[in-house]
């Protein structure tokens, strides 16, 4: 063998094959359309009957592209050239080794093989002094090798380009998830496919038990799989915080590699890549590496394990590490987004808890069950009833009822809202749109967006603002005040009033056609005196409440108070009540309450006086029967409370039998809690 430092005359080698290579470059073929096109010319120029370019795969040196007769050529005559550096002649062969070119920054794709170019020359040509053509063949192979590193550097780019759009375009798809296991399921297949591997799997870290915990969860008989986080690859990823390649052939340790793990799983793992997966933290300290986007914090290891046809190499963990840093993203986004919707769902039950509509007299389970209907549609709503019946409440009740209840409930006064005042209130305005309007403000209609809208007293709105909301109503859109932009709104409407609008129209103080398009479904809550027992039932609500707000025990009506309250006429509704209670449990300091504890102006039948009579008969409940009733409660009550509890004694100054009275106690609603003993 002996070194041939150039093959070829000077005046062979020409400015034509550069042309030609560079023309050929300029097509953006590819590796193998380029190679079929240039190394006939190089060839020619450099005087070789046959041979081509050889390239080392997989440890061999095979021809990747040839010109003419199909002789074997010596590899070991390519493999000393290729590694001295320099070209080689041995038996008519000649070997000119391709430099390999420097690869700087990153490295994307695959990387180039090594090459060399392999070729016999014409007689004439093997008789030329060696020294003659040294120039010239180290340019043509520059040139080449130069050419090629461009093409393979284009190809990566392009192979590049797209695993980031397919690494993208999983990642939005895996931002619509909702379900954990879903997602993580999402997560391990797009690796699969874009890795061309048998499986891929996350593994959350558990820093508390020390547990890598394999999602999606590979069952190892039903239980997820886990593995001890300083084990194996996975192992070696964690606490260095780098990729970490595999491939099983007999340079690699094999006890990296979970063998019990493979036995539970019925599976071989022959090669495997994994990465670290990491989110972004505030705080320097360990387990957290830095990276260009400043430090991160290691939360588990992504793996990919069986390389279809071949094994891991750079480009891998390159890919594993993009689709890592996203799914840690998704995995992220999908905990808080669950977690705040946890919080905003206890807030939301924690709301609708607190606005119960309290109450089982027959008039208020028809508004209940009304409610219910109507919660279920959009339709708008008008609730009736006088002040303080709890119009409110039951519009809060049939927000809480419908698929709004997550969004906001937003209640207005329109009352209280002078004209020039509500409409910047209701539609909002924009900056400088009037005098005072220094910000943009966003009106009622826009917050309660998603949501309900609940105008309260709308029968004292103004002209001008009932015909601004009609509008809304019909068209959806508000303009805000001094803007020109429609803005759509997703509201349901809930008006209320006491006032009675029919009378309002008549007197043309309320516009017909918006109380046609408000009162599409109206609710009428009934006054408090005419709900029997829910004065009571409403009563010891509030009681409860209030105790539990100042931290006492929560005090008991007595017998005559009950009566009191049950014939009192409550002109304010519910909301006197609450009241009352409040007062009660402020300042009534025993443990039972009186009627003198309840301090109610009014008249009620057990008022002290002269005139207790004629009040309770001013007072009474509507109907003869229900006076009755309410009567024989207190009665029976009263003796209870005098006799102490004993029922024996208390019916018998009732001239009933035990069992009687407890029947008649049944009959009228009462508990009987002590029955039998
Ligand atoms: N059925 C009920 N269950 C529990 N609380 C109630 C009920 N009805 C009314 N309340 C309470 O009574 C008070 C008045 O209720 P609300 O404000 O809903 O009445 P309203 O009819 O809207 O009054 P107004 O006409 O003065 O606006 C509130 O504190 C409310 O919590």
């Amino acid at each position: 063998m002996t070194e041939t430092p150039a093959l070829i005359e000077s005046d062979r080698f020409d400015n034509e094959l550069s042309m030609d290579i560079l023309k050929t470059l300029q097509a953006d073929h590819s590796r193998h359309d380029f190679l079929d096109v240039a190394i006939p010319g190089v060839l020619q120029s450099m005087g070789g009957t046959l041979g081509g370019l050889v390239s080392q795969r997989s440890g061999k040196w095979t021809p990747e592209c040839w010109v003419g007769e199909k002789l074997p050529f010596p590899p070991e005559l390519v493999g000393e050239a290729f590694e001295r550096g320099v070209t080689i002649s041995a038996d008519g062969w000649h070997a000119i080794p391709l430099a390999q070119p420097q690869r700087g920054g990153t490295m994307v794709g695959e990387p180039s093989p090594s090459s060399a170019l392999v070729m016999r020359l014409a007689d004439d040509m093997s008789r030329i002094e060696p020294a003659k053509s040294a120039p010239h063949t180290q340019p043509i192979a520059d040139m080449l090798s130069a050419a090629l590193h461009r093409i393979d550097t284009h190809d990566r780019n392009l192979q590049r380009i797209d695993q980031l759009s397919s690494v993208l375009r999983a990642a939005a798809q895996w931002q619509q998830l909702d379900d954990d296991e879903a997602l993580l399921q999402r997560i391990a297949d797009t690796a699969t496919k874009l890795l061309h591997c048998e499986r891929a799997s996350i593994f959350l870290w558990d820093r508390r038990r020390k547990k890598l915990v394999g999602r999606p969860a590979l069952g190892v008989q039903g239980k997820p799989l886990e593995v001890d986080d300083k084990a194996g690859v996975v192992g070696e990823v964690l606490s260095t915080g780098e990729a970490k390649i595999w491939n099983g052939n007999s340079d690699d340790d094999e006890s990296r590699v979970n063998r019990t793990v493979d036995r539970s799983l019925e599976f071989q793992t022959h090669s495997l890549v994994a990465v670290p997966m990491c989110n972004p933290v505030a705080h320097f300290g360990a387990n957290t590496k830095p990276t260009a986007h400043g430090r991160e914090e290691i939360v588990g290891v992504f793996e990919a394990i069986n390389r279809r046809g071949g094994s891991f190499d750079q480009s891998d963990a390159m890919l594993l590490s993009d689709l890592a840093l996203h799914a840690a993203a998704a995995i992220h986004s999908l905990q808080t987004r669950k977690s705040l919707t946890d919080s905003r769902d206890r807030l939301v039950d924690d709301a609708a808890s607190k606005t119960q509509l309290i109450g089982n007299h027959p008039s208020i389970d028809q508004v209940r069950k009304n409610a219910q209907k109507v919660a279920a549609t959009d339709l708008t709503v008008l609730v009736l009833g006088s002040n303080g019946t709890g119009k409110e409440v039951l519009a809060r009740h049939i927000h809480y009822e419908s698929n709004r209840r997550s969004g906001p409930f937003i209640a207005v006064n329109c009352a209280a809202l002078v004209e020039s005042l509500l409409e910047s209130e209701l539609f909002g305005h924009e900056k400088g749109s009037f005098t005072d309007a220094s910000q943009t403000r966003v009106g009622k209609f826009e917050l309660a967006n998603g949501g309900t809208l609940f105008l309260d007293e709308v029968g004292d709105m103004s002209p001008g603002g009932q015909a601004k909301l009609l509008r809304v109503l019909e068209d959806k859109v508000v303009v805000r005040v001094g803007g020109s932009q429609t803005i759509p709104v997703d509201v349901r409407v809930i008006a209320a009033t006491n006032q009675p609008l029919e009378q309002r129209i008549a007197e043309k103080r309320f516009r017909e056609d918006l109380f046609f398009r408000l009162n599409v479904v109206s609710l009428t809550l009934p006054s408090l005196a005419k709900r029997g027992d829910d004065v009571l039932m409403l009563a010891n609500h509030f009681l409860k409440h209030f105790a539990y707000q100042i931290g006492r025990t929560v005090p008991i009506l007595d017998a005559n108070a009950k009566l009191m309250m049950l014939s009192h006429p409550w002109p304010g509704n519910v909301r006197e009540l609450r009241n009352t209670m409040e007062r009660v449990c402020y300042l009534c300091s025993g443990d039972r309450i009186g009627v003198d504890d309840l301090m109610l102006t009014g008249n009620s039948p057990l008022q002290s006086g002269g005139n207790r009579e004629a009040s309770f008969l001013s007072n009474a409940p509507a109907t003869l029967s229900d006076a009755t009733r309410i009567y024989q409660i207190a009665h029976i009550n009263q003796a209870i409370e005098n006799c102490r509890g004993n029922m024996t004694e208390a019916a018998e100054r009732l001239g009933l039998h035990r069992s009687n009275l407890y029947r008649k106690m049944r009959q009228l609603g009462m508990p009987t809690s002590g029955e039998g003993a």
